[in-house]
């Protein structure tokens, strides 16, 4: 029987709500398919903070590095706005994550189902096209982190700073990651930058092109942020792996989210180069609708997902839950936020969606 140490870190927001589905749904997968899942908790964001008086408490650090993966639901919230950014539970806690276990490699797979389209915001004709890409988003570099970054001088003088900085390693490994996702999908890489501007990214094109020539069956294009974000709403299909750094693929995803009908059903994989991961939602803690149980809970289940898939190796507990979500979805079993005002009475709660899930794979059994 495989044994596995999962630390679950519900955080801020909407984050509990639905991390409790999670929660449910890995139950059920570990019942289906004969797995041990520890699943322990940890406080983590705004509300460790209120508790412990640090977003990333040391227990919490020394569950991840004991777990085997990372279960991340959502931090920050408007509570803690005000903090120094050096202490916001975005910069404490999860950027810290993201570095301290060299998480660099981001996925976040965006996917417009066939017989889904209708929950597209996007022009009828184009959604009915479908969209299927994923967003490889470097995570651990860029002007998230390049130093100097800070505020100098006073009144009307004074200037903030911030520093995009990426070294060809850097660039190299995440393309690699690119280039290997794209060798499993449609065979293409479409590197977003804004190299007429930046020369960070004159340097992301030369690196990117010289990885291209070790995978002879990709094909390699560029496209500046700008163009990408429009592109992706008048033609998604023209694009399969979406190859991006880190600020340029914080707003691409949330795009990508959106563009398949909620930021609710984007999930992340976030991986380091031996494996070890964090999945999250792509999304936040979502402070105008926490504390409702009306929030979707998909992108954190999907989160769960991926965490089987590529930490665990477990790919068929992975695609059981995959195919769950779709025919939860198929089945019209929404929360509110997929629905037009007329329908939104027709809508599932959190709970009810999770429960649904959960039924669909116990009865595949
Ligand atoms: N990984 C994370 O922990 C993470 C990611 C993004 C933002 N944040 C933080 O979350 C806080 C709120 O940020 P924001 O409002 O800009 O972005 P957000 O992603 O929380 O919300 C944006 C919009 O998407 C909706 N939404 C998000 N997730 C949803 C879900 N599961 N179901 C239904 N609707 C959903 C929200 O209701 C809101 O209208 C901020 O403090 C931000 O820094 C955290
Ligand atoms: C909360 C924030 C720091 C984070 C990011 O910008 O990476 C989030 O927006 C995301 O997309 O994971
Ligand atoms: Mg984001």
């Amino acid at each position: 029987m495989s044994t596995y140490n999962i630390a679950v870190l519900p955080g801020d927001g909407i984050g509990p709500e639905v991390m409790a589905e999670a929660h449910k749904v890995l139950d059920a997968i570990a019942t289906r398919f004969g797995l041990t899942l520890t699943l322990n908790t940890f406080d983590v964001g705004g509300c460790a903070i209120d508790k412990h008086g640090h977003a990333l408490p040391p227990a919490t650090l020394a569950g991840c590095e004991q777990a085997d993966a990372i279960l991340f639901g959502s931090i920050g919230g408007p509570k803690w706005d005000s903090l120094p950014l050096e202490q916001r539970p975005e910069r404490a806690a999860l950027l810290t994550l993201r570095s301290h276990f060299d998480l660099f490699s981001n996925l976040r797979p965006a996917r417009i189902y066939p017989d889904l389209a209708h929950l597209s915001p996007l022009r009828e004709d184009i959604a009915r096209r479908g969209m299927d890409v994923v967003v490889v988003r470097e995570l651990t570099s860029g002007i998230y982190f390049g130093q100097p970054k800070g505020l100098e001088g006073e009144g009307e003088q004074q200037y903030a700073f911030d520093t995009m900085r990426y070294s060809r390693a850097e660039i190299r490994r995440i393309a690699i990651s690119a280039f290997e996702a794209a060798r499993k999908r449609r065979g293409k890489v479409t590197s977003v930058d804004k190299a007429n501007v930046l020369v960070c990214s004159r340097l992301w094109r030369e690196v990117t092109e010289e990885v291209a020539k070790d995978y002879p069956d990709v094909t390699l294009e560029h496209i500046y942020i700008d163009n990408a974000t429009m592109q992706l709403l008048k033609s998604p299909t023209d694009f399969d792996v979406l190859l991006c750094s880190n600020l340029f693929g914080d707003i691409i995803s949330d795009e990508c989210a959106m563009i398949t009908g909620s930021m609710g059903l984007l999930p992340s994989a976030s991986i380091n180069g031996s494996g070890f991961g964090l999945f999250e939602p792509a999304g936040g803690s979502a402070p105008d609708i926490a504390g409702q149980g009306i929030a979707n809970p998909i992108a954190q289940i999907l989160s769960a997902s991926m965490l089987l898939r590529y930490s665990l190796n477990e790919v068929d507990a992975a695609d059981a839950i995959d195919k769950a979500v779709v025919q939860t979805l198929s089945d019209g079993v929404l929360t509110g936020e997929l629905l037009s005002q007329e329908q939104r009475h027709h809508a599932h709660s959190t709970a009810q969606v999770g429960d649904y899930i959960c039924q669909l794979i116990r009865q595949a059994q």
